[in-house]
C-alpha cells in the first residue's frame, strides 16, 4: 500500500447508503491469511476431506465442476486438481466449494482462526445497527460464514445479513452487482461496495453502486485510476448521515454543533476525496429513536459526536435497521449464491422489521408526548403567574384595610380623648359649682344681722370722728394688722389654690380612670391616664419645694382645708360676686373665695368671738393683748423685723408670740420654717383672742 493512498480524508459519508457490501480478502481479511493459512490448509487436508466425503452429493457436484466435461474423475485426480488450482489461486467455482469443505474441517477442529482487520468488528457492529452489512466474496458462502464466525476478533457473523459468492457472477462483472441489487431490493446507490480491487469497484460502479477502495496493509498497490474512487485505509473512515438528526438540528443549540460536522464534510469534498455521484445518504433510524429518548440538547451533541466518531459505535445498540432492507432471507436463497445468514441474523432481521414498523409510530408518540409536556409546563407556568397576581392583589387589599383600620383607631382615640377632656372639665365645673352652691347656701343660712351691725359699728365709729388722734393711731395699727391678716389670707389663698390644684388633678385622674373603665379606652389613653396620675406627686413635690419641708407638703392640703372651713363659716357679703365666680375657671373661683374670705376675715373673727366666748382664757388673753399693744407702741412691727431680703426669721416670729406670721413664708427664699398649718392654727388663736372683746371683735378694737 502506497503512502499516497494512506493519506486519505478523515471520514467519508455515505448518507444515502442502506447496505454496506464488503469484499473479504484484501478488505476485511489479509490476503496473506489466505496465502499462508487457508490455501496451505486446503492442500494439506484436501485428500483427507475428499476421501471422507467422496460419496457426498455436494462433493460429487463440486468435483464435476473442477474439470468441465469430465464427469468421471477419480478421488486421486480430484485431490491433485484441487491442490493445483488452489496454488494457482483459481476462482473455479468447484474449487471454491471444495476449499470451503476443507476449511470447515479446520474451523470445526479449531485448527483455523480467520484473520480480520482490527477495525472490522466495531464497524460491522456500528453499521449493522442502522443498515445491512453484506458480503460479496469469491469464496463460497459457506466458507464466508465460517471465516466470520471463527475470526480472531470473535463471531462477526451476527452483523452480517446477506452473503453473495460467485453464484451471482464474477466480481468483475457489473451484472453480478445488478443481481445483488435485485436480491437486496434496494436502489443501486443505496449499496456501498468496499473492495481492494479496482476492477471490482468499476463493475459495481457500473451497476450504479457506491464504491470505496480500501488500501489495507499487505494489499497490492492501488492503480493510478483508483483516485477516481473513494479510497480508505480503515472502515472507521466510513460515516453515515442521520436523516432524522436534521430534524433535531432544527433547534439552535443543535444546529451549531452539527454545523461543524457539515463544515468538516465540505472540507472533505473540497479536497476531492468524495466524488459527486458516489455520495449516498443513509437514513439513521437508530439515532432518530435514541434521540427521542433523551433531552434535545444532549441528543444533539450525542448525535453529532456519533456521526464524527463512527469508530466508537462498536459498543452501541445492536438493534439496527435500514429502510428498504426488508428483503426476506428466502429471496436471497432463491439465488444460486450462498447467502444463508446465521439464525441470529435472521432473528435480528425479524426484530429489525418489527422495529422498522414501530419506530415511526414511536417517534410520533414521543413527539406528541413532548408537545403535551411542553403545553403542560406552559399551563403550570401560567397558573403560577395567576396565583402570584392574586396573592399580590390580596396583599394590596389587606394593606388598604389595615390603613383604614388604623385611621379609624386614631379617630376613636381622638374622640375618646376629647370625651375625657370634656368630661373632666364638666366634672370639675360641676363639683365647683356644687361647692359654690354649698357655700352660697351656708352663707345664706349663716348670714346674720349681727355681723352687719358690727361692720356698721366700725363704719359708724370711723364716720363719727370721735377720738380722732387715738382713732388715727388706732386706725394705723389696725391697718397694719389688717395688712398682716390680709397677707395671711393670701397665704391661705395660695395654700388653698395648691390644694385645689391637687384636688383637681386627683379628680381628673379619677375621671380618667372611670372613663377608662367605662369607655374601654385604648392603651394610649391608659398611658395618658397614668401620666396624669403621676402628675399628682410631681405637683406635690413642687409644693414641697415651695414649702421646703416634707411636713409642709403633707400638711398643706390639711391647712387649706382648715382655712376653707374657716372661710365657710364666714359671712359672704357679696353673694353676687361669689355666684359670678362659679362660672369662671377653678383658679379664679379659688381666688374669689379667698378674696371673699380675706375681706370678711375680721367679721369672721368677730363672729367667732361672739359665738364662742372663752372666759377661762381671759387672763392670758389680756396679757397677750398687752404684749401686742406694747409691740405696736414700740413700733416692733413685723415689717420692721423683716430682713433686708424680705424674710422674717422663725425665732423672731416665735419671740414675738404673735400669731401673725410672715405672709411670704416658704415663698421668699425657702428659709422659712413655719408651716401653713401653723398659720391657720394661729389664726384660730386670734379668733380666741378676738373673743376677749365682745364689743370690739377686731384687733383694732382690742387695742
Ligand atoms: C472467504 S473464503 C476465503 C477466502 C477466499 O478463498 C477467497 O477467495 C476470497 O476471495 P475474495 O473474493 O473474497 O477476495
Amino acid at each position: 500500500m502506497s503512502a499516497e493512498n494512506k493519506s486519505l480524508g478523515p471520514s467519508t459519508a455515505f448518507e444515502k447508503c442502506s447496505v454496506v457490501l464488503v469484499d473479504v480478502l484484501g478488505t476485511t481479511t489479509s490476503i496473506n491469511f489466505a496465502k499462508e493459512t487457508l490455501f496451505p490448509y486446503v492442500v494439506k487436508n484436501v485428500e483427507e476431506v475428499l476421501t471422507a466425503k467422496w460419496d457426498d452429493e455436494a462433493v460429487k457436484s463440486a468435483v464435476k465442476q473442477l474439470k468441465e466435461g469430465d464427469d468421471d474423475i477419480s478421488l486421486e485426480a480430484a485431490v491433485k486438481l484441487v491442490k493445483d488450482l488452489t496454488e494457482s489461486n483459481s476462482e473455479n467455482v468447484g474449487l471454491k466449494t471444495i476449499q470451503g469443505i476443507v476449511y470447515e474441517k479446520g474451523y470445526e477442529s479449531d485448527d483455523l482462526k480467520s484473520h480480520v482487520f482490527s477495525d472490522v468488528p466495531a464497524s460491522f457492529e456500528s453499521w449493522a445497527k442502522s443498515r445491512k452489512v453484506a458480503v460479496y466474496s469469491t469464496g463460497s458462502v459457506e466458507s464466508q460464514k465460517q471465516l466470520f464466525t471463527k475470526s480472531i476478533e470473535g463471531d462477526l457473523s451476527q452483523y452480517i445479513s446477506n452473503y453473495f459468492d460467485l453464484s451471482v457472477g464474477p466480481k468483475s462483472e457489473s451484472e453480478s452487482y445488478k443481481k445483488i441489487v435485485e436480491k437486496l431490493a434496494v436502489k443501486p446507490e443505496e449499496i456501498v461496495f468496499i473492495t481492494d480491487l479496482i476492477e471490482e469497484a468499476k463493475a459495481a460502479k457500473s451497476a450504479g453502486l457506491s464504491t470505496a477502495l480500501v488500501d489495507r496493509e499487505g494489499n497490492p498497490k492501488l492503480p493510478e485510476e483508483s483516485k477516481e474512487f473513494t479510497v480508505i485505509s480503515s472502515f472507521k473512515e466510513i460515516t453515515f448521515e442521520n436523516p432524522s438528526k436534521r430534524k433535531i438540528t432544527d433547534e439552535p443549540a443543535v444546529t451549531e454543533v452539527c454545523a461543524n460536522v457539515k463544515s468538516s464534510r465540505k472540507r472533505i469534498r473540497s479536497v476531492g476525496f468524495v466524488h459527486e455521484g458516489e455520495k449516498l445518504l443513509f437514513p439513521n433510524l437508530r439515532y432518530a429513536s435514541d434521540n427521542l429518548q433523551e433531552p434535545p440538547s444532549k441528543l444533539a451533541k450525542t448525535a453529532c459526536e456519533k456521526d464524527v466518531k463512527s469508530e466508537d459505535k462498536h459498543e452501541e445498540s445492536k438493534t439496527a435497521a435500514v429502510p428498504g432492507e426488508l428483503e426476506s432471507k428466502d429471496t436471497v436463497e432463491d439465488e444460486a449464491m450462498e447467502v444463508d445468514a446465521p439464525k441470529t441474523v435472521v432473528n435480528k432481521e425479524v426484530t429489525v422489521e418489527s422495529q422498522e414498523q414501530a419506530k415511526p409510530e414511536t417517534n410520533e408518540k414521543t413527539e406528541a408526548t413532548l408537545e403535551k409536556t411542553e403545553s403542560s409546563v406552559e399551563d403550570i407556568v401560567m397558573a403560577e403567574s395567576e396565583n402570584i397576581i392574586k396573592l399580590d392583589e390580596t396583599k394590596t387589599e389587606k394593606t388598604e384595610e389595615k390603613k383604614d383600620l388604623s385611621a379609624k383607631i386614631e379617630e376613636n382615640e381622638k374622640k375618646k380623648d376629647d370625651k375625657l377632656e370634656i368630661k373632666s372639665d364638666t366634672k370639675d365645673n360641676t363639683e365647683k359649682a356644687k361647692s359654690e352652691l354649698e357655700v352660697l347656701k351656708k352663707n345664706s343660712e349663716e348670714t346674720e344681722p349681727e355681723t352687719l351691725s358690727r361692720e356698721e359699728t366700725i363704719v359708724k365709729s370711723d364716720d363719727t370722728g370721735e377720738n380722732d388722734e387715738a382713732g388715727k393711731s388706732e386706725t394705723s395699727d389696725v391697718d397694719k394688722v389688717k395688712e398682716s391678716k390680709d397677707e395671711v389670707k393670701e397665704s391661705k389663698v395660695e395654700v388653698t389654690e395648691k390644694h385645689q390644684s391637687n384636688e383637681e388633678l386627683k379628680s381628673v385622674t379619677e375621671k380618667a380612670d372611670e372613663s377608662d373603665k367605662n369607655v374601654n379606652v385604648t392603651d394610649k389613653t391608659e398611658v395618658e391616664t397614668e401620666k396624669k396620675s403621676e402628675e399628682i406627686p410631681e405637683k406635690k413635690e413642687v409644693d414641697a419645694s415651695e414649702t421646703k419641708s416634707a411636713e409642709h407638703v403633707t400638711e398643706a392640703p390639711k391647712a387649706a382645708k382648715e382655712s376653707k372651713d374657716v372661710t365657710s363659716d364666714c359671712v359672704k357679703t357679696n353673694e353676687t360676686e361669689t355666684v359670678k365666680e362659679v362660672v369662671e375657671p377653678p383658679n379664679k373661683i379659688a381666688e374669689a373665695e379667698i378674696e371673699a374670705t380675706s375681706s370678711e376675715s375680721i367679721s369672721c373673727e368677730s363672729k367667732s368671738a361672739i359665738e364662742e366666748p372663752s372666759p377661762a382664757k381671759s387672763e392670758e388673753e389680756k396679757e397677750n393683748q398687752k404684749d401686742l399693744a406694747n409691740k405696736l407702741e414700740n413700733g416692733d412691727s413685723l415689717e420692721a423685723k423683716k430682713t433686708s431680703n424680705g424674710e422674717v426669721s422663725q425665732e423672731e416670729a416665735k419671740t414675738n408670740g404673735d400669731s401673725q406670721q410672715p405672709i411670704d413664708q416658704g415663698t421668699t427664699n425657702g428659709k422659712t420654717e413655719s408651716t401653713v398649718s401653723e398659720v391657720v392654727e394661729e389664726i384660730k388663736v386670734k379668733k380666741v383672742e378676738g373673743s376677749t372683746s365682745s364689743d370690739t371683735p377686731t384687733v383694732s378694737v382690742e387695742v
